[in-house]
């Protein structure tokens, strides 16, 4: 065992092709020992194996906060006197902290890179490693319980978060087996492990004895949705949900967009800097539907001089589109200038809106239930015209007669699985119909807030046709509005859906699979 860390090159290069998630896939140096991958055989994921062991272990650990904080980077320290590369150390420290503490990956990460000082190749590789393994999870566990004679919940998280990383290694990488099943046990001692070493090496070298596609092919479930959201890494009851709006011919797009890592989307502030002033000056390309709208490749959009100004910020292409349908939408007679979002937080939209507003001599009152996320709303808006509410949407004490309403309602987030690589383990369908009661009442405050021949843009960031059209049918059927199509307010997409609603999706249009209506009060 050597004292310090091992050199990458000798545990596997960080070389890159494609990963079964969509991001770039680390290789070992080259063996020709591995079977070469195919996307489509050995993606997967589902819930095959059955534990949900992804959950936050944070009880079984017990515990503060800060001591859990110095077991984990204990664990990076030793895990260079055990003899571990640091990108693994990396990799591992972010598994704990997911699964520990329910951390995102996409912000524990990037910080654990800078802090370990891990760029270039060792951080793609990190990375890789890390997105991964988290997206594959429900696959990978679902390997480790067939080759474990115990089950997942008994094991330590450390020596199951260990197992996944060793696992996807073996299942989806180039990464020689010996390194990977030499680093997994390596990780499980770093971790305090030291007597579940033999087993850890036990299950990786009986997975080492598997075919690799064939151990996926022999654990697909039955049930042509089951089996293509096991291809793809997601939970059944997901594929369902999507397969019930994209139906199957498009089902493993649409799962697959979910494993793509997204473009930064920036907007141009309105009234401050054009979408085409923005492109020239950050090198990039403006955007296809969104007329604020700038693609960003590469890089840190944090360190551009008109983000930093407060001229342009992030901002998913999709979401500019309904904060301008707010704004552009037809209504009966004159437009008041009374503007309202009713679910503001953390204010992306409010912010356009209040660009907008601020050129039309409009005003936005923005409600926020949570008084966190109602002064992040602060924070965005600025010295826009906008004025933060801190209450409950449903019953927010403003004086009715809105011109325009938003009612970007607090949904499952289905649409943005792209975004947190863990996210898709982690909800759970019953997510769903806690949160359809909330949305129809704050669709039905809207309405008693709104005057009549005034409209609301109903919006989610989710696809689920209950958080969408059910809602929408409901409201429609129930309360004292019509639908008007939303299609006309983005001419220049297409293929967003039989309904008069517009349903994005990452993989058709690049945004996230956000979705909105458009509903104007009878008069
Ligand atoms: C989907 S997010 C809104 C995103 C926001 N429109 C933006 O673009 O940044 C939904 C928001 O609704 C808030 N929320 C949840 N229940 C609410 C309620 N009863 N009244 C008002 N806001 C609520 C949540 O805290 C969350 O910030």
């Amino acid at each position: 065992m050597s004292g310090g860390f091992r050199s990458r090159s000798k545990s596997g290069d960080n070389s890159e092709a494609r990963t079964p998630q969509g991001g770039k896939k680390p290789q070992s140096k080259p063996s020709g020992e591995r079977v070469k991958y195919d996307r489509h055989e050995r993606t997967g994921g589902d819930r095959a194996g059955g534990s949900r062991t992804g959950g936050s272990r944070a009880g079984r650990a017990g515990g503060t906060n800060r001591n859990r904080e110095r077991q984990v980077v204990d664990i990076v320290r030793n895990a260079g006197s055990a003899g571990v590369d640091l990108p693994r150390a990396v990799v591992y420290e972010t598994l704990l902290r997911v699964h520990r503490d329910d951390a995102f990956a996409n912000l524990t990460l990037p910080k654990a890179l800078r802090v370990n000082k891990l760029d270039g190749r060792d951080a793609a590789f990190a990375t890789e490693l890390t997105y991964g393994t988290l997206r594959a999870e429900g696959v990978v566990d679902a390997v480790i319980a067939k080759h474990s004679s115990r089950g997942l919940d008994s094991l330590a998280l450390e020596v199951l978060d260990a197992l996944r990383l060793g696992t996807y290694q073996l299942l989806y990488t180039r990464v020689e087996q010996h390194a990977a099943v030499d680093t997994t046990v390596r990780l499980v001692q770093a971790a305090g492990h030291e007597k579940a070493k033999g087993f850890v090496n036990g299950i990786m070298r009986s997975i080492t004895r598997a075919n690799p596609q064939t151990l996926l092919e022999q654990l697909t479930p039955d049930g042509e949705i089951a089996a293509i959201a096991f291809r793809h890494a997601h939970p059944e009851w997901i594929a369902q949900s999507f397969s019930r709006v994209v139906g199957l011919g498009d089902l493993e797009a649409a799962l697959e967009g979910d494993s793509q890592r997204p473009i930064v989307h920036l907007v141009a502030r309105p009234g401050e800097i054009t979408a085409e002033e923005l492109a020239l000056m950050t090198g990039s390309e403006e955007g296809k539907y969104s007329p604020y709208a700038v693609y960003m490749e590469s890089g840190d959009p944090g360190e551009l001089e008109p983000v930093q100004q407060g001229l342009a910020a992030v901002q998913d292409e999709g979401s500019q589109l309904i904060a301008r349908a707010v704004v552009e939408a037809p209504i009966d007679g004159e437009d008041q200038g009374r503007w309202l979002d009713l679910c503001a937080g953390p204010g992306g939209k409010a912010a356009l809106m209040g660009s907008l507003a601020r050129m039309d001599g409009a005003t936005v009152d923005a409600v926020e239930v949570s008084s966190h996320r109602g002064q992040l709303v602060e924070k965005t808006v600025g010295d826009l015209p906008v004025r933060v509410h801190i209450a409950d949407g449903r019953k927010p004490g403003l004086e009715p007669g809105f011109d325009r309403i938003l009612v970007d309602a607090p949904c499952s987030g289905l649409g943005a699985l792209r975004r947190r690589p863990e996210a898709r383990w982690r909800k759970s369908e019953s997510d769903i119909t806690e949160l359809t009661q909330l949305q129809f009442e704050l669709l039905e405050s809207a309405v008693g807030l709104l005057r009549p021949g005034g409209v609301i843009v109903y919006s989610t960031c989710s696809p689920d046709l209950r958080e969408t059209r059910s809602i929408v049918d409901r409201a429609v059927a129930e309360l004292d509005i019509v639908e008007d199509n939303a299609h006309d307010l983005i001419p220049d997409m297409g293929d967003v859906g039989e309904h008069k609603s517009v349903q994005m999706w990452p993989h058709r249009h690049g945004t996230d699979a956000m979705f909105f209506a458009v509903l104007r009060k009878k008069s």
